[in-house]
């Protein structure tokens, strides 16, 4: 293919970079995923070889990218476009956002992982056709974006909406895992928590456990807060410990009672939510930014 031929084919690039897992794709100009892999997250060098080795095969327009962080999405900062403050010690201080402009030169959208998801969520999930949304993910940690507005949600920094504080049931003695504050959200209801009070892998807590109605109020005194500060449309909840199913009437129900009438908002059926894209919402979120990246 000629190079002036490549010039006139609209691709984009999405890298949902995740702790875990670096999930990177190209789509056409639809956004309709062309190719797609999934890289081990290991040291820096190891890891971005292999990104660079996948899109080196295409001609890309420009990228969206939504990372796990705590990373820098503040322009005006001198280490923008930085994963910061990570627990993943190889991953501190990376400027992530930097390699891939240095190595591609072309416009590349940047934002959390979280932030992405509830863009693709709002873009084509199940926040579609509305202005506003909080996605948060119960998985490993509790993870929260946001989009308002039609706009991300970040600012100076961005959300970090797992680690609220929260008001404790009386007689949990339960001390929370998380490294930071012990007994924020993440602390008291991420997978880990779970485990640790339970004593078993969340996947084998049974559907009828006790523990999901703590689960259920915790997480819905979360929701609670979101709402009172953001005013969502909806709030989709992911992440593994959501495959629990059995939790989204135990969260409905918790968040009806803690709200008392105050507020109103929506049905709860459609306000508190599972993902519509599933293991998607983040990567279609970036492919999205990379065509507003393109503008
Ligand atoms: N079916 C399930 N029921 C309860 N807990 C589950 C289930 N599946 C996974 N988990 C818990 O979810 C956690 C993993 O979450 P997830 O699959 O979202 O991965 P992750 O991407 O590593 O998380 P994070 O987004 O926080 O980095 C583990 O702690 C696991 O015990
Ligand atoms: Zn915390």
């Amino acid at each position: 293919m000629s190079s002036h031929i490549k010039e006139l084919i609209t691709m984009y690039g999405a890298i949902e970079a995740g702790g875990t897992k670096f999930v990177c794709a190209v789509s056409n100009e639809a956004l309709e995923v062309v190719a797609r892999v999934s890289i081990p997250t290991e040291a820096p060098e190891v890891t971005m070889q292999a990104v660079y080795e996948f899109f080196d095969q295409y001609e890309l327009t420009s990228m969206g990218v939504g990372s796990f962080g705590p990373i820098d999405v503040n322009e005006a900062s001198p280490t923008y476009g930085y994963i910061t403050s990570t627990p993943k010690l190889k991953w501190q201080h990376v400027n992530l956002l930097g390699m891939l402009k240095e190595r591609y030169n072309i416009p590349i959208g940047w934002t959390t992982d979280v932030n992405a998801a509830a863009y693709g969520e709002l873009t084509f999930g199940a926040a579609k056709n509305k202005q506003n949304c909080v996605y948060l993910t119960i998985g490993t940690g509790v993870g929260g974006g946001g989009v308002i507005n039609g706009q991300l949600l970040q600012g100076f920094g961005h959300p970090e909406m797992g680690h609220i504080h929260i008001k404790r049931l009386e007689g949990d003695t339960f001390e929370g895992v998380c490294p930071f504050h012990k007994d924020c959200v993440e602390g008291l209801v991420a997978g880990p928590a779970l485990e640790k009070r339970t004593g078993k892998k969340g996947v084998e807590v049974a559907p009828d456990d006790e523990v999901w109605k703590i689960q259920a109020h915790y997480i819905a005194q979360a929701l609670m807060t979101y709402t009172l500060v953001l005013s969502p449309e909806t709030i989709i909840l992911g992440g593994g410990v959501m495959h629990q199913e059995q939790l989204f009437p135990l969260i409905r129900e918790a968040f009806a009672e803690l709200v008392a009438g105050y507020v109103a908002y929506p049905d709860l059926e459609t306000y508190i939510v599972p993902t519509k894209l599933g293991d998607n919402s983040g990567i279609m979120g970036c492919l999205q930014l990379a065509k507003e990246a393109a503008q």
